[in-house]
């Protein structure tokens, strides 16, 4: 269909290659799906995705694979650029990365964790369209093999551009929603995007970065002790910080969230990237709720120290990793 709205979807993990295989389910639009590491193996096997959705033993080879930006250009212009990367500010720009690829008419569909998130897109995109996509999926890659374990629901609104129209902005947003929408999955229009994105950190800001300091799944962390002892608490916080933000959340929400994946041994994604050394999402998860808290006189004591650590833990990965050099002789004070 010539007509079809035109996607790049960049990051094939857990949520991007489950966008992919939605987008290409439902039919609705053509998709190019920009991979880096398992380009190879894709290319030449798919992905293997076991989905509580569509059924398990699925081989998936997206239509359009591509290894970069610069490449995914022969299938452009694009009406919408998904991300699904980690949001990672001060590691890496996704949106310098992507730039390539977006031109005046292309909407941003920012599907990742954490606050504040659009920012970054809203400064240097200042005419397009940046919608955000807050996800409860569920689901992780190793290696090309998915594994998607809890009902893909996604909600998707605009971020405000106060240069743009709102109905503009709205439209741009729904025909989205369509696109994404199939008889399998649940993808809504989200009228207020910062109250979704509050509600999503009760779960985020606690258990993501407990599980991977602790590396235990949710499961275990509960068997063990620390959801009643650290993430009740830590997610008292959060609701307290979004109170301050404007965002009323009841505390119901939190036993809501403690219990969304039972009964799956779920590791969230933070843990997933400790399992395979990658950089954390510490600013946009923990890093911003903190300094909001301070800026609006919230205690948030529990927060800060997992802020903290998760810190040092992420200095850890990115010397591994040669991101970060630390120096041979101790600096010490004199
Ligand atoms: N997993 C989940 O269930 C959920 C996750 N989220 C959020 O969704 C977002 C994505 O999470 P998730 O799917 O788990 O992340 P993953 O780490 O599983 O996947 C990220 C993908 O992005 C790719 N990538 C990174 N940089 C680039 C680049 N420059 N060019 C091309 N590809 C790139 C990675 O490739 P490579 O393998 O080469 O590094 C990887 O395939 C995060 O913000 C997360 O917090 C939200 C809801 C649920
Ligand atoms: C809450 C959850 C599991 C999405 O459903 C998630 O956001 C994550 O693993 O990071």
């Amino acid at each position: 269909m010539p007509n079809k709205p035109n996607v790049l979807l960049v990051g094939a993990g857990g949520v991007g290659a489950m966008a992919s295989f939605a987008l290409e389910y439902s039919g609705e639009s053509s998709v190019t799906s920009v991979l880096r590491s398992d380009y190879a193996h894709v290319v030449e096997n798919g992905f293997k995705i076991n989905s509580c959705d569509y059924g398990r033993g699925i081989r998936y080879r997206p239509s359009n694979v591509v290894n970069s930006i610069e490449a995914s250009k022969q299938y452009g212009p694009f009406d919408y650029v998904v991300l699904a990367t980690k949001c990672i500010p001060g590691v890496s720009s996704m949106i310098d990365i992507i730039a390539p690829a977006v031109s005046k008419d292309t909407a941003i569909v920012l599907i990742q964790n954490g606050i504040g998130i659009e920012d970054e897109a809203l400064f240097k995109c200042p005419g397009n369209v940046i919608l955000s996509g807050v996800s409860m999926i569920a689901s992780s890659n190793v290696k090309g093999h998915i594994e998607h374990s809890d009902r893909d629901f996604l909600s998707v609104g605009y971020f405000e551009n106060v240069n743009l129209t709102n109905e503009h902005q709205e439209k741009v947003c729904k025909r989205f929603v369509s696109m994404y929408k199939n008889d399998k999955n649940q993808c809504v229009f989200d009228e207020n995007v910062k109250y979704s994105r509050w509600r999503k950190l009760v779960y985020n800001a606690g258990l993501n970065p407990v599980c991977a300091l602790t590396e235990a799944d949710v499961g275990r962390l509960e068997i063990f002790g620390g959801t009643d002892s650290i993430i009740r608490k830590a997610m008292k916080e959060v609701i307290a910080i979004a109170k301050s933000d404007g965002v009323e959340l009841s505390e119901a929400l939190m036993d809501f969230m403690i219990r969304s994946k039972d009964p799956v041994y779920y590791r969230p994604s933070m843990l997933v990237d400790i399992d395979k050394g990658n950089p954390l999402e510490v600013e946009v998860i923990c890093g911003n709720p903190v300094r909001i808290a301070k800026k609006n006189g919230v205690e948030a004591p529990y927060l800060t120290l997992i802020y903290d650590l998760l810190k040092v833990v992420q200095g850890r990965i990115m010397e591994k990793r040669g991101m970060l050099i630390v120096p041979k002789e101790r600096q010490v004070p004199k």
